[in-house]
């Protein structure tokens, strides 16, 4: 992001005051020390074009001195993903730099894989590093699900459910086929606590309709997360497999734009390449950002090339990709 920023440890820990950090202790960020940690932003005088970066700066240093403490360090940041675009840039964020500090932190140990230079963090640790990593999503996001942290520390796919407070919230499914998608960058900006609360004041203007729509979207991730897990090993049965999930897809951008989380620019996508009977729905907050085209097994690299050509010349950026991934993962420098 080009910025280059430092903050002695003296001063942090006189703005801040004694705490005992520990990786082990999970604690949340109050709004008392939300204000102190604004105000250590704040001094930076930071240009006007980069106040969307501040919360992620809360987020670091709340992570760094609540998981490290005091000790002095650098943090180098680079990232591949559009910011503030839907893919999860704010919990990738979280995940990593949590994964890194508790790496650091003091009496851990990573367990060594046979590869030279590779180390792997225990289940139990991973749990912690998602945790942490959404006490950092709670101060950019006000109030996330816990379904991007998730995603980014555990990799693969997870079909994962908020309510479920007795159980696990989250179940690693077995795909059975690898999934391509077109993701469409529409470079359309938006924050995803903006949108959040705007869904929110919606459900209390129509909270029985906004129920039956939560429920329907909540039957068509019951369907996907079945259809991802069956096996199918023939060609007409892959093609029955894609045909239904680019119907449930379809179906969710509908509702996604029922709860008012779409935008035109999202509407250009989806109706250029329904030219070509591709199926895009919205990712993450929407409103802008960015869009996943299903890309079926049997689609010809000209229609691909096309569709990505026309998409580009509305101003758009677009990646191909594969659903899944590994997680939070640690190499030594
Ligand atoms: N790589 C990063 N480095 C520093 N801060 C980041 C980084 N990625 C995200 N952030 C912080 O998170 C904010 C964007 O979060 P937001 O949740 O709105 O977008 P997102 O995570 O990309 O999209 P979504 O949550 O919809 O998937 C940025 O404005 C910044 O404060
Ligand atoms: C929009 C949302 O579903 C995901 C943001 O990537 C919000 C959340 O679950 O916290
Ligand atoms: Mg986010």
């Amino acid at each position: 992001m080009g910025l280059n920023l430092s903050w002695p440890c003296s001063q942090l820990k006189e703005v801040l005051g004694d705490c005992s950090a520990d990786g082990s202790v999970l604690v949340s960020c109050t709004s008392e020390k939300l204000e102190l940690l604004s105000g250590l932003v704040a001094q930076k005088n930071m240009p006007q074009e980069n106040v969307q970066l501040n919360s992620g700066l809360y987020a670091f240093l709340f992570l760094y001195t609540s998981i490290l403490g005091y000790k002095p360090g650098k943090a180098v940041v680079t990232s591949e993903l559009p910011m503030g675009s839907g893919l999860g840039s704010s919990a990738s964020f979280c995940v990593a730099l949590s994964g890194a500090l508790i790496a650091l932190s003091e009496g851990f140990s990573l367990k060594t894989k046979e590869k030279k230079d590779q180390f792997s963090f225990r289940k139990n640790d991973l749990e912690l590093i998602s945790k942490w990593a959404f006490e950092g999503e709670k101060i950019i996001h006000g109030k996330p699900s816990g379904i991007d942290n998730t995603v980014s520390t555990f990799g693969n796919m997870i079909k994962f459910k908020k309510e479920l407070k007795t159980t696990n919230p989250m179940m690693p499914l077995n795909s059975t086929t690898p999934l391509k998608m077109l993701i469409t960058d529409t470079r359309v900006g938006r924050n995803t606590k903006s949108l959040v609360s705007s869904v929110s004041e919606r459900v209390l203007r129509h909270p029985d309709t906004m129920s039956s729509v939560f429920n329907a979207i909540n039957s068509i991730s019951d369907e996907l997360a079945l259809l991802v897990e069956s096996p199918a090993e023939y060609k007409v049965e892959v093609s029955e497999k894609e045909e239904k999930l680019k119907e449930l897809m379809q179906m969710n951008q509908g509702l996604l734009q029922c709860i008012g989380v779409s935008h035109e620019s999202i509407e250009t996508v989806v109706r250029t390449t329904m030219k070509e009977k591709l199926v895009s729905k919205l990712t993450g907050a929407g409103g802008g950002g960015c869009v996943l085209t299903f890309v079926p097994t049997l689609l010809s690299a000209a229609v691909t090339e096309k569709v990505i050509s026309e998409l580009e010349q509305c101003g758009f950026r677009c990646f191909m990709v594969e659903v899944g991934g590994p997680g939070v993962q640690v190499f030594p420098c």
